[in-house]
């Protein structure tokens, strides 16, 4: 399958400080891929490089298989969309003439600002000036820029960073919907759920060097250690090993009608990244 980013060996200097180093992947047509790391860790840098707003020190980044920095012709800029801290939008006006204003610069019908709306659970806000939004509404608002005209690409930095949870699930719908239509999606983000919701694929990335890269089921597969707890009649939680002894015991358990549930000993993405890395994610 067609590959719309990759990327080799790609590193970014800041004076004397390493922000990348020795990065490469490559993503899919209609993939989800999540860039997972804690605060410092160069996702952002990355997404600049692979948006033409930053050039790399080193390596290579393709984006629709020419090199990233040509993203800036735009032919190709209107492939793509970007969410980031930045908002870019105007303040006195409201977010229904905000996305207006940009369904003239995207050459979109206006027919498309509710859809986006909707999917960002704006629909009534839509008359609300910009500079008297939350926080919230203001990333969400952003979004909805971001793929008002239904980019082949979708670059998200920190999407839900500022939602509420039930904000979230909204999002994770509407994401959802894009990927169906076969949008590709590169995500950042410190949130484990939210990885394990949209991912197909996400990368560990600590102090600009990527430790890992898969599927997140697989990975949780791959981490888990060999033990099942089981949940027992009197409330207490027995772990048994794979094998032999266990299977004797947890025969023992079930003839005694004891079992309540049994649960496979799997790690959350947190729990692996902590693994690998030594260190939190959030
Ligand atoms: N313009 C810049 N000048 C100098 N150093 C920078 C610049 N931009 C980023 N850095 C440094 O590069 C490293 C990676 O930063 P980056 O913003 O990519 O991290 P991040 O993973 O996106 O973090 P966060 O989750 O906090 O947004 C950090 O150490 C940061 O201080």
């Amino acid at each position: 399958m067609e590959n719309i980013i990759e990327v080799q060996s790609l590193a970014k200097l800041f004076a004397n400080q390493t922000a990348l180093e020795d990065v490469s992947f490559q993503i899919k047509k209609g993939e989800t891929f999540g860039f997972l790391g804690p605060s410092g860790s160069g996702k952002t840098t990355t997404i600049k490089i692979l948006t033409a707003q930053m050039a790399q020190t080193d390596g290579e980044a393709y984006v629709f298989g020419r090199p990233a920095h040509l993203l800036k012709d735009p032919a190709q800029r209107g492939r793509i969309g970007v969410l980031t801290d930045n908002s870019g939008l105007y303040e006195r006006l409201s977010i229904y003439d905000n996305l207006k204003l940009y369904c003239g610069l995207y050459n979109v019908p206006h027919s498309r600002i509710d859809e986006v709306l909707e999917m960002v659970n704006l629909k009534e806000e839509r008359k609300k000036v910009v500079s008297k939004l939350s926080k919230g509404m203001t990333q969400r608002v952003t979004l909805a820029r971001a793929f008002l005209h239904k980019p082949d690409l979708l670059f998200l930095d920190e999407p839900t960073s500022a939602l509420d949870p039930v904000n979230s699930r909204h999002i994770y719908r509407g994401l959802n919907q894009l990927k169906e239509n076969g949008t590709t999606i590169f995500l950042t983000t410190h949130d484990m759920n939210e990885a394990e919701l949209l991912c197909d694929r996400v990368a560990f990335l600590n102090k600009g060097k990527i430790q890992l890269i898969g599927p997140p089921k697989q990975l949780r597969k791959q981490y888990a250690d060999n033990t099942i707890s089981v949940e027992l009649d009197n409330g207490q939680i027995e772990v048994l090993e794979k094998g032999d002894k266990g299977a004797q015991r947890m025969y023992q358990l079930m003839s005694e009608n004891k079992v309540v549930s049994v649960n496979s000993n799997e790690p959350t993405l947190g729990d692996i990244f902590v693994e690998i890395t030594g260190r939190k994610l959030s």
